[in-house]
């Protein structure tokens, strides 16, 4: 897939365009940050060159258009043979359309090529004399490049004496591993820098990098080996008739780090349809290589070949770079979650602006763990690199640190377990709820335990982290076991607690069936949903012998909820068991169980069945303010319970579909909506008096 061009509407807006463009390669080649992602470049540049086809007599000089590096780049140390870009095609066909165009060119067809990962580098040229490293130069604008050769002896793969002492020029790629640039960025922000957007940038920006008070290492990828004046010249005559593959054969004997010992070595295929299948079968990788790629190089192999086909200003005629879509976006990291593992590991993820990378909306992005966040010094708003390959979860590089405003902020850590509200084990990188595997059991007993649910009082999260580690209960049916000397044989419990828990946990006992349902926790069953399975069904044994289809008649319940609804609760049947064994209540009062399934298969519609016919009936009833007088004492959750004991349906928002909105003291947005759309309005009075006979 090609990427769209910029749409450019007039000669300022070209202008604009140029001058953007020209600054962003500048940034891009010159170690910077460019505020622009590679894929909204080269949209720039598409249509930047669209409408000088257009206005061909307005091109600007500045323009990036057919230059090595956009002309962005410099350098006063002048190549032997120039070191061009590679012009890109983006699908089989427009390969198949280069082979042909080269066919043409040199007048026959080829009949191998070299292919190859395209590195996601920079380019450099080191020559050797003597077998000796003696300079290192950067592309710079393809015919004279930059002097970097204080980067010698920090680029792994390029050695510094070869095993031969010949005189060559060796040309290749310098990038940063996904460990080096980790590395990279861990010592800069160490020393009170800001860290590089992604691996590339990291690559280019260290190159350059003449006085440094530390040194991070880089990796080199030979793609490329040529005479230089000096090289003996039956070396030289050799060098010049050799295959592509057999140069790199020959950098690698001498010592050189190239594509062969990675994953994805070059290799000659014979026709164009074993490129294509090489194409795939590198693509299909490059999310688990440790160093981006961002296509594939595909080059005549022969000598003769590359000899007649040529090459232009910008770029060889005798290669072409098959583009990969693009793997990183910049985007805005909005905030950052912290979720706990199975095993209790609390691990951080980076909430995105929603950004599109290789068609697929990315809104989440992992951020392994809390020393990350730190040593990247991410900040809440920042500008992200996001990275994104393949099936691979897509991840936050790193901020683009210099399109700071200064509103960012920084990113808060939780000083307790967002699930159970344990302490934090800190100790490690990453770090872990105290309670471990346990962490699940704490959360879900204080759920099960608290107001909305079984409402014991008295056993809060601290307790029941306390009788979790005396190993007292693993589940919800143990609490009703607990014997008063076990409890009394705990820190802080004395007599009156003990009893005033045991007798809180008795009581539960009589909590209607609702109420047990929302306390096992069903997946995807909230209160208000646990309260329409128990009104519909009555009893848990009938819950429990609802198959997906039955379970479908429950209001809200749909044909994707109901099954994973039945599966769940069979998987819950032994605890469920024995909480009827130990004497929990199993029903739900007031509601009568719906007709067995061969009455209903007469054409009734089941669901106007059960137990109608309340106060409420078919209506939808919103609560809202504080309640006053004879309601005063019940929770948002008890009126809703009591709306449904009603036989009417509770919701928390106002719309069209409501029927009634009790207002109590403080009522406001709701009461005003309810106004608005001329919803009735009840006092908490006057609603008593409407559910009386179900009060108290
Ligand atoms: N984000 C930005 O602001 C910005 C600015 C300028 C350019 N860019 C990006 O840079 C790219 C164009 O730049 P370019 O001209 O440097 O590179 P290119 O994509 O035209 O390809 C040429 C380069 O590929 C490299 N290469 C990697 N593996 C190779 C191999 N096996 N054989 C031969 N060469 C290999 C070499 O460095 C060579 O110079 C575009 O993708 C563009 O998006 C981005
Ligand atoms: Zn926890």
């Amino acid at each position: 897939m090609t990427t769209p061009a910029a749409v450019i509407v007039d000669g300022a807006a070209y202008a604009q365009a140029v001058e953007d463009a020209v600054r962003a390669a500048a940034a891009y080649y010159g170690g910077g940050t460019s505020p622009l992602d590679d894929d909204a470049y080269d949209r720039l540049v598409r249509g930047i060159a669209d409408w000088e086809a257009e206005h061909p007599g307005r091109i600007l000089p500045d323009s990036p258009t057919g230059k090595v590096a956009g002309g962005a780049a410099v350098g006063d140390v002048p190549h032997t043979v120039p070191m061009l870009s590679l012009d890109n095609v983006f699908s089989a066909e427009e390969f198949t359309a280069w082979t042909a165009s080269l066919a043409r060119r040199t007048g026959r067809d080829a009949t191998r090529f070299s292919v190859g990962p395209k590195l996601d580098g920079l380019a450099i040229a080191a020559r050797y004399s003597g077998g000796r490293l003696r300079q290192l130069i950067t592309r710079g604008d393809g015919t004279a490049g930059e002097d970097v050769s204080h980067a010698i002896g920090t680029i792994e793969g390029l050695p510094e004496k070869l095993d031969e002492p010949v005189t060559v020029e060796v040309r290749g790629e310098v990038l940063m591993t996904s460990a080096q640039f980790e590395h990279a960025n861990e010592v800069r922000t160490g020393h009170g820098g800001q860290p590089f957007a992604n691996p590339r940038n990291a690559a280019a920006g260290t190159l350059r990098a003449r006085e440094r008070v530390y040194t991070v290492p880089m990796t080199f990828f030979g793609y490329g080996l040529l005479p230089l004046p000096g090289t003996d010249s039956a070396l030289a005559e050799r060098m010049n008739g050799m295959a592509h593959s057999d140069l790199m054969a020959l950098a690698a004997e001498l010592g050189v780090h190239t594509s062969a010992r990675t994953a994805v070595p070059d290799t000659v295929a014979e026709t164009p349809d074993e490129v294509l299948v090489r194409v795939k079968e590198i693509a299909a990788l490059r999310a688990e290589l440790p160093f981006g790629i961002d296509g594939i190089v595909v080059k005549a192999d022969l000598a003769a070949d590359r000899e007649a086909a040529g090459s232009g200003s910008r770029a060889p005629r005798w290669a072409i770079a098959y583009k990969l879509p693009a793997v990183e976006k910049i985007t805005r990291l909005l905030d950052v979650e912290w979720n706990v593992g199975r095993t209790g590991i609390i691990a951080p993820r980076g909430v995105l602006e929603p950004v599109v990378i290789d068609g697929s909306t990315i809104t989440y992005a992992t951020l392994h763990n809390p020393a990350d966040i730190t040593r990247r010094d991410l900040r809440l708003g920042d500008h992200v690199m996001v990275h994104r390959a393949g099936d691979v979860i897509p991840r936050i590089e790193a901020p683009v640190a210099h399109l700071r405003t200064g509103e960012e902020r920084p990113v808060d850590f939780p000083a307790q377990c967002p699930r159970c509200g344990s302490d934090i084990d800190t100790g490690e990188e990453r770090w872990r709820c105290a309670q471990g595997r346990n962490c699940h059991l704490v959360a879900s007993l204080a759920y099960a335990a608290g107001r909305d649910q079984l409402d014991i009082e008295g056993l809060g999260a601290t307790r029941v982290v306390q009788l979790v580690e005396a190993g007292l209960v693993a589940d919800l049916a143990d609490l009703f076991t607990l014997r008063r000397d076990q409890l009394l044989a705990l820190e802080r419990m004395g007599e009156t607690s003990t009893d005033n828990l045991l007798a809180a946990i008795a009581e539960a006992k009589r909590q209607p069936l609702s109420r047990v349902l929302c306390a096992l926790g069903v997946r995807g069953t909230g209160r208000s949903m646990s309260r329409r399975i128990a009104r519909y069904f009555a009893t848990m044994d009938h819950v429990r012998a609802a198959d997906a289809d039955a379970m479908q008649q429950v209001d809200g319940i749909g044909a994707e909820k109901a099954p994973s609804i039945v599966a769940e609760l069979a998987e819950l049947a032994p605890l469920i068991d024995r909480l009827a064994a130990v004497g929990v209540n199993m029903t739900e009062p007031g509601a009568t169980p719906p007709p067995p399934a061969d009455a209903a298969s007469d054409g009734d519609d089941r669901t106007t069945v059960p137990a109608a016919g309340g106060p409420l009936d078919g209506m939808t009833v919103v609560v809202t303010g504080a309640m006053t007088g004879s309601l005063e004492k019940l929770s948002r959750n008890e009126m809703n319970e009591l709306v449904e004991r009603a036989d009417g349906r509770s919701s928390s928002s106002v719309s069209r579909k409501t029927t009634l909105v009790v207002a109590g003291e403080g009522a406001g947005s709701k009461r005003a909506k309810a106004e608005q759309l001329g919803v009735r309005l009840a006092t908490p009075d006057e609603f008593a008096a409407m559910v009386a006979g179900l009060l108290g």
